[in-house]
């Protein structure tokens, strides 16, 4: 399951919980204090100081609970107008224990109103029927993806990036993506609630942590995209991929993106508020560390980008250190790209403008800090922390000012109730454009251009050679603030060329030929249209295998499978598995039926415009409230027509279009479609029992599903004799330490997802 954020906080009355004595970030509130971090802070100037007492008691407070509406726009309004409607008028006026508590309160600068914040006690979210009924619809809408608990702040980088369904997308340092769910959403705009756009976008999501590159996965699956890469990798020396060059059969070309995110590694101070084992552990030397390898993947991103393409720089750090002198130094050092000026952007978000100037200290307490490198050079080995090491970009250059920096956001925890972030938006320039800049930022520069000493990348001066012609416009790299040439797309350097990582565990990507028997059998079984992409099938099965599982990806997808070797780019998860053969069990007979494909039940978006209209059946509501109750409900026992039209089907899938019209609820869609899977005589839903929950929980005010009703009889059961146990001992039992909605972004999910249909 989900990691639990935020969740040893000790209750204010209360001892620790015996498991929570080792755990270091089991803090109360008299311990939020760091003197080094209110030092440096202080010195850094962030904030005026008529505000600095307000700033940092802010950062004391507990941090809302934030989530926003995602999966399709419709689905996302949807819900929107149920939590509007319905849940936040039954909780406006709810006292608690003598106290009013407040409704949830959509997040004013979030686009469409489609994101909300609600800061209440965790006992309040249990004890309070109104909200506990609320805190029930985002579990479940949140376990079906329809929901995404985030933080607030957060969720800004993905917006800034504009991201648009033909777009090429890399995200860095994705795991365990969030944001990553954003820019799917972004590159998917076009889906509508029931059926999946095939977008001529990309969306690569990278991390080099390998265990965390299968959140990236787990976090995807509730937006399935044939669009969607995981790669495991270190993003400051992330590749140069092939693709097929158009209409030239033996050449390629080198991959460019149109939007790059860099969420890099941070110190996380921004996270206070919700992360408390920070206020013991800070010291300045956290950023100081960083900042080397920060630097190094914002550069490398500068290679990876397009001409006029964008890069969102982001951490959850209010260090300048991480912040304003990563940029300023990749942008020292990358002349043809600048940083953009959104301040008409999200105009509801409070922000403060980036710093032209910082200070930096070697020492952990604090007690001296530099202005510049030559003061700290002048102090000589006996000054504290002298041997840390600090490069020249740990200062601000010495045209600084001229950088634009005041364009990054800084965000603070008193602005607006929320964490601390930093975002810069920065762009590459088209030529005539660049070379201004660049000439500008030469003069500018009074002393040489600032590296850090720590390792750059790994990288060849050469393009990246291939066992075919590269057909690209290679020029020279741009010499730091050189005012000549400037670097078109197809530039990027290499890092050196590595050959197939015997390391890497996974599986291949084969793509299966569009006559293929089993891509064929999949067709006629499941009555695929003529228009179904038989040729951008792939299986994962090592060779020799059976053919199980059949995923589907888009043509860029394919092309970079089929041109770069899996294991190098370490490519851990492509396109989205969309069919699964299953064995159909008996035959009315009692024969083997053999295997029949089916469509997986979060994948059927992905499906369903190839799915030839004829073969869809309709169905009352009355029948899913049936499918809902019981696992497995006769096929006989339903009422007609459907009763003799499910009959009359041969065992295996079938879709069907459920009916909502007599639906109590006039916000709901009318209709909702859903595969379900024939065997002999009886039928059963293929979603997963969560989903089933959720489903049943919107369509009839409470969770009509067998696993449902299970789980409430064991939760009276458990609240019976925990109240027995108190009674006897005299003792108010101890409130769980969970996190407020029992699941986040992290949470493991079971397999499908439920799809609301179109009205
Ligand atoms: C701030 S977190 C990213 C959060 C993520 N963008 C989200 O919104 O869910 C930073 C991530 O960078 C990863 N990371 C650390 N060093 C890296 C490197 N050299 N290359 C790629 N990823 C790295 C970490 O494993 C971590 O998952």
């Amino acid at each position: 399951m989900g990691k639990k954020r935020g969740g040893a906080r000790r209750r204010d009355t209360g001892k620790p919980r015996k498991d929570d004595e080792s755990r270091d970030d089991v803090i109360t509130k008299i311990d939020m204090k760091n003197a080094p971090l209110e030092a440096y802070y202080k010195a850094q100037n962030i904030v005026p100081e008529e505000e600095w007492n307000t700033f940092f008691d802010a950062l004391k407070q507990p941090l809302p609970t934030t989530f926003r509406m995602a999966g399709s726009r419709q689905v996302a309004h949807e819900l929107n107008h149920i939590i509007k409607t319905s849940y936040v008028p039954n909780m406006a006026d709810t006292v608690f224990e003598g106290e009013p508590v407040a409704a949830p309160v959509q997040i004013p600068w979030y686009p469409e109103g489609l994101a909300w914040q609600f800061n209440v006690p965790k006992k309040v979210l249990r004890k309070s029927p109104e909200f506990k009924k609320f805190h029930s619809f985002l579990v479940f809408e949140t376990e079906v993806g329809n929901i995404s608990r985030q933080e607030g702040v957060s969720m800004i980088p993905p917006l800034l990036l504009d991201v648009e369904p033909h777009h090429y997308v890399l995200d860095l340092c994705a795991a365990p993506g969030s944001k990553t769910a954003q820019l799917l959403e972004a590159i998917h705009r076009e889906d509508t609630a029931t059926t999946t756009s095939v977008p001529s976008g990309l969306l690569i999501a990278n991390d080099s942590d390998q265990k965390r590159t299968h959140l990236l996965i787990h976090q995807s699956a509730r937006l399935p995209s044939p669009t969607f890469m995981v790669t495991n990798l270190d993003a400051s020396i992330y590749p140069i991929m092939k693709l097929q060059a158009p209409g030239r059969n033996k050449h390629t070309n080198q991959l460019l993106f149109d939007r790059i995110l860099c969420d890099v590694p941070c110190s996380g101070d921004g996270t206070l508020r919700k992360n408390l084992g920070i206020w013991k552990r800070w010291g300045p030397g956290d950023g100081n560390g960083l900042h080397s390898l920060q630097l190094r993947i914002l550069e490398r991103a500068m290679k990876l980008l397009k001409k006029d393409g964008r890069i969102v720089y982001s951490t959850c750090s209010m260090n300048p250190i991480e912040n304003e002198a990563v940029v300023a130094a990749a942008l020292q050092s990358n002349p043809e790209f600048e940083l953009i000026d959104v301040s008409h952007r999200l105009p509801e978000l409070k922000r403060r403008p980036g710093l032209s100037t910082w200070r930096v200290t070697p020492d952990k307490t604090v007690g001296t800090l530099y202005d510049t490198e030559a003061e700290f050079t002048a102090a000589g080995p006996s000054a504290a922390g002298s041997n840390a090491k600090l490069a020249a970009s740990h200062w601000p250059p010495a045209n600084a000012a001229e950088l634009g920096l005041e364009r990054c956001l800084r965000i603070y925890p008193h602005l607006q109730d929320s964490g601390a972030f930093f975002v810069a938006v920065l762009e590459r320039k088209s030529k005539a454009k660049a070379s201004v800049t660049a000439q500008d930022r030469k003069r500018g520069a009074e002393s040489p251009v600032p590296q850090p000493e720590a390792k750059k990348p790994k990288t060849d001066a050469t393009p990246e050679q291939t066992d075919v012609t590269v057909d690209v416009d290679v020029e020279p790299e741009l010499a730091e603030g050189a005012d000549t040439p400037h670097p078109t797309e197809g530039s990027a350097e290499e890092p050196k060329e590595r050959g197939p990582d015997t390391t890497f565990k996974e599986n291949p990507y084969t793509f299966l030929a569009a006559d293929d028997p089993n891509v064929l059998t999949c067709i006629e079984q499941l009555h695929l249209t003529p228009s179904f992409p038989s040729s951008n099938v792939l299986v994962r099965n090592p060779a020799g295998d059976g053919v199980r599982a059949l995923y589907l990806t888009n043509d860029i997808v394919k092309t970079l499978i089929q041109h770069n070797d899996y294991s190098r780019i370490r490519l851990t998860s492509a396109g989205i598995k969309t069919f699964i053969r299953q064995d159909a069990g008996k035959d009315a007979a009692g024969k083997d039926a053999g295997s029949r494909f089916r469509i997986l039940g979060e994948s059927l978006p992905v499906a369903l415009p190839f799915t030839e209209e004829g073969r869809i059946m309709e169905a009352e509501v009355g029948v899913l409230r049936r499918c809902l109750e019981g696992y497995y409900p006769l096929c006989s026992g339903f009422e007609e027509p459907f009763k003799s039209a499910i009959e009359a089907r041969d065992q295996g899938c079938h879709i069907v279009r459920f009916s909502l019209a007599s639906s109590a609820d006039p916000t709901l869609s009318r209709h909702l479609i859903l595969p379900l899977w024939k065997s002999n005589v009886s039928i059963t839903l293929m979603i997963d029992k969560k989903a089933k929950s959720a489903l049943s929980l919107r369509l009839f005010g409470e969770d009509i599903t067998t696993a449902g009703k299970e789980t409430a009889k064991e939760q009276q059961a458990k609240a019976a004799s925990k109240a027995a146990a108190a009674s006897s001992s005299n003792v108010t039992p101890m409130e769980d330490v969970e996190d407020t909605m029992g699941v986040d972004v992290e949470g493991e999910k079971e397999e499908e997802k439920v799809v609301v249909a179109e009205v």
